[in-house]
């Protein structure tokens, strides 16, 4: 069985016209038919509608990653400094999205922006520029590295938390991780736990506290590295075991409610 993954878009201008278009990097469609083992489903910046309508026939979801970033109105935060990119259409889907799949039991994996995504949709709120804080590496993409070196170089180590969901696919309690992201959890929401660290305190991995399934989160980027990173794609490989699982509990479970109806 292959569950149908939901992958969350971006708009994006594109063409002479700067025509806005919804949009997923490829990365992200090609481990969901890979590790995942399921089909992709890329979901348009649509609004907060969208979630009643495509969640119940969602196997699992993934929130993707993004140079633009999370606007600070969703969790009381400073305005962003001039320039910085901002996607309010995915914003208005993802965070609404992300609590309705919780509240369903849909599986998600969040990454980076979705991480982030996560962390405001249930209460959480976030640094802009971590690298501008005391005592915080840059977390971000180096001017003076390639983009396609660095998506898949380890720029820091993370410590894991022992029993943790990504300690346990790795077998350890150390690993590196890729990392581009300017902005960072500032306060965890209450119904996150944090399970990874970087070395200065950057909060890296969190699970959803009371998730009936699957709900986890990286900062990192797995996506970028699952053909030559273990960990990557086992994490993958378990997301896509909790989306099968899901969807078969989910149909055993249909003729009873409607029964029930
Ligand atoms: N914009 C946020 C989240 C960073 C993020 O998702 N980076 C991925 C960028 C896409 C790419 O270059 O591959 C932040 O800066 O923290």
């Amino acid at each position: 069985m292959k569950p149908l993954i939901g992958i969350s878009c971006c708009v994006k201008a594109f063409g002479i016209f700067a025509t806005p278009n919804h949009a997923a990097s490829d990365s992200y469609v090609r481990v969901v038919l890979g590790p995942v083992g399921g089909i992709p489903v890329l979901l348009p910046a649509a609004g907060e509608a969208l979630a009643p309508g495509i969640l119940p026939r969602l196997d699992g979801l993934i929130l993707t990653g993004s140079r633009s970033n999370v606007c600070p109105e969703h969790y009381q935060g400073p305005p962003h400094a001039e320039g910085t990119p901002e996607d309010h259409a995915r914003d208005a889907t993802t965070l609404p999205l992300i609590r309705a799949a919780i509240a369903a039991g849909v599986p998600l994996l969040a990454i980076c922006r979705g991480f982030q995504e996560l962390n405001v949709a249930l209460g959480g709120s976030l640094d802009q520029r971590i690298q501008d804080l005391p005592g915080r590496i840059d977390h971000s993409t180096p001017s003076d590295q390639r983009l396609p070196r660095i998506r898949v170089a380890k720029a820091h180590g993370v410590r894991l938390q022992p029993g943790s969901l990504v300690a346990d696919l790795a077998g350890r309690t150390e690993i590196a991780v890729n990392s581009l992201h300017n902005q960072g959890i500032a306060q965890l929401a209450p119904r996150l736990a944090a399970e990874a660290w970087a070395p200065d305190g950057t909060i890296e991995a969190v699970r959803v506290k009371d998730a009936p399934g699957f709900a986890y989160g990286v900062q990192w980027h797995p996506e970028y590295d699952w053909e030559r990173d273990a960990v990557s794609r086992t994490l993958f490989e378990r997301f896509g075991e909790a989306c099968i699982a899901w969807a078969r509990r989910r149909d055993a479970a249909a003729p009873l409610a409607q029964a029930a109806e």
